[in-house]
């Protein structure tokens, strides 16, 4: 479970995080939606303890970020903005090395490969070179990378970007088996349908504020639209950025 608190952080004098709380909670997918710049990956950074909140609290599984980074790092599985594979070595490499660092033995190394592999159908790819693989490649190779030391938790920073349909609609499969697992799933979208066809929970965020959170449904009835699309129309106050 992440839960997130009154967090802020500010680059000179824009507001990127203005007071964010929300939880997302384990067996259950939770999207974080919102525009371009609204303050989406700021707020994931901080989760994930790459950035310090200027002020707030984040805990995950009920750790501290700020007094327990280590112990979180290892409850997180994240797949950043920035994918980050290192192109001279394999997608297996790739995957190998982070597992490493994570301390896990060859053994289990090479069975959470095998599973991954299997999960995210990329067999026919683990042994080639990461350099100039397409984006549905590079995002598989860093999503498994991602969860290869079992996280309960798990951070996406728009995982479909750049995925074509076929792509898209595997992930969609392979978040819900996460959810499945009764792992804590948070990811960040842009795009509604996106978010509507995949979350129990929404937390809408525009300047970076959260402006509406709950399921669609509350959504809908919080706003008295029927239509979901309308619904963040009338939350955001515009249709800008959210169009797919
Ligand atoms: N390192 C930084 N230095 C200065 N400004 C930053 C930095 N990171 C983010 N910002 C600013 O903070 C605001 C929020 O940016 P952020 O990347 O969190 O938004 P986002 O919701 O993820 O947007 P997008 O959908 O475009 O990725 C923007 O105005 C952005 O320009």
């Amino acid at each position: 479970m992440i839960e997130v608190t009154d967090l802020h952080k500010a680059f000179g004098t824009v507001k990127a995080v203005d007071g964010v709380s929300f939880v997302a909670k384990d067996g259950e997918i939770t999207g974080l939606l919102g525009p371009n710049g609204a303050g989406k990956t700021t707020t994931l950074r901080m989760l994930y303890t790459l950035m310090t909140p200027d002020r707030g609290q984040v805990r995950v599984d009920g750790l501290d970020v700020a007094t327990h980074a280590d112990a979180v790092r290892r409850r997180l599985g994240v797949l950043p903005d920035a994918r980050g594979l290192y192109k001279r070595l394999t997608s297996r490499e790739n995957i190998e090395y982070f597992a490493r660092l994570q301390g896990l033995d060859e053994a289990t190394i090479a069975q959470r490969c095998a599973a991954l592999f299997d999960a995210l159908d990329m067999r026919d790819i683990a042994d080639r070179r990461t350099e100039g693989f397409s984006q549905g490649q590079r995002v598989k190779t860093a999503i498994a990378r991602a969860l290869v030391h079992d996280p309960r938790n798990v951070i996406l920073d728009e995982p479909t970007n750049g995925l074509d349909v076929m792509a898209t609609r595997a992930m969609r499969t392979f978040l819900a088996r996460l959810r499945g697992e009764n792992r804590c799933v948070l990811f960040s979208s842009h795009i509604m349908q996106e978010v509507a066809a995949l979350c129990d929970r929404i937390v809408v965020i525009a300047d970076g504020k959260v402006v509406a959170a709950g399921t669609a449904d509350e959504l809908r009835a919080q706003t008295g639209k029927d239509n979901l699309e309308d619904a963040f129309v009338r939350i955001i106050g515009s249709d800008e950025g959210l169009a797919a």
